[in-house]
C-alpha cells in the first residue's frame, strides 16, 4: 500500500479469452488526485475500474482501498422501471442516508421535474445524471467512474466537473475512465 493512499493498486494484470488486457498496473491515489484511464474500445479501461472496485477479481496483483468508494458504471444500473427518486430513495435508504437529502440531490441534478418518469422513458443524459446523484447522497473519498462524461449537455458537464473539483477540495480521489477531454486538471494518466 503507497504511505497514504486512498487507493492503490500494485502490478496488476488482466486476461480476457485469450488476450491479455493489461499487466503490471501500479497506480496510487491520494487526497486531491484525479487519475485519469486512456485507452482504446475495448482496451481493458472497464476491467481495470472493476478491479479497482474489489467487482472483478484481477489475475495478479492486488489492490488496497484505506476509505469507501463510490462506482459509477458506463451503463447506469437504472432498472426499466426505476424513477430517479425510487433509484436514489433505495441507495439512500441502503446507506441510511437521511430522506430529505433525495430532494437535495434531485434538485441539484437538475431532476426535479423527471423524478417520477421511469428509467425507460428518460433520457440518457437524466439517467447519467440519476446515477452521478448517488456519488451526493453519502460522502465516500473515491470515486471510480466510467466515461462519466457521456451522454451529459453542456449544463450537465458543467455540473459534474463541479462536483469532481469539490470532491478532490475535500479530500477525495477520482479515477475516471475518459475518452477525449476531461475537463479536469489530472494528476497522470494511465493508458490501458
Ligand atoms: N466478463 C467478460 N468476459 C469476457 N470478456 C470480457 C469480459 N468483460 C470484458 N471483456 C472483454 O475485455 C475487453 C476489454 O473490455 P473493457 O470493457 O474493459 O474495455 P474498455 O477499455 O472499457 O472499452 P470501451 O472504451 O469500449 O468502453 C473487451 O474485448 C471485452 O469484450
Amino acid at each position: 500500500m503507497s504511505i497514504g493512499a486512498l487507493l492503490s493498486a500494485t502490478d496488476l494484470g488482466m486476461i480476457r479469452g485469450e488476450r491479455i488486457l493489461f499487466r503490471n498496473v501500479s497506480l496510487a491515489a491520494h487526497a486531491g488526485d484525479a487519475i485519469v484511464l486512456r485507452g482504446a474500445n475495448g482496451a481493458g479501461k472497464t476491467t481495470l475500474l472493476r478491479i479497482l472496485a474489489g467487482l472483478t477479481r484481477p489475475e495478479t496483483g492486488k489492490v488496497d482501498r484505506s476509505a469507501p468508494h463510490h462506482w459509477i458504471a458506463h451503463r447506469e444500473g437504472l432498472k426499466p422501471h426505476e424513477t430517479p427518486f425510487t433509484h436514489l430513495g433505495l441507495w439512500a435508504r441502503a446507506w441510511g442516508t437521511s430522506a430529505g437529502q433525495i430532494d437535495a440531490v434531485l434538485d441539484k441534478m437538475a431532476l426535479i421535474r423527471p423524478s417520477g418518469v421511469s428509467a425507460r422513458h428518460l433520457s440518457a443524459g437524466q439517467r447519467r445524471r440519476t446515477a452521478l446523484g448517488r456519488l451526493l447522497l453519502q460522502e465516500r473519498p473515491i470515486w471510480l467512474l466510467d466515461e462519466p462524461l457521456t451522454a451529459l449537455d453542456a449544463d450537465g458537464r458543467e455540473l459534474l466537473l463541479g462536483m469532481i473539483s469539490e470532491h478532490r477540495m475535500r479530500g477525495g480521489a477520482i479515477i475516471a475512465a475518459i475518452h477525449g477531454d476531461a475537463g479536469f486538471d489530472s494528476t497522470c494518466e494511465v493508458m490501458i
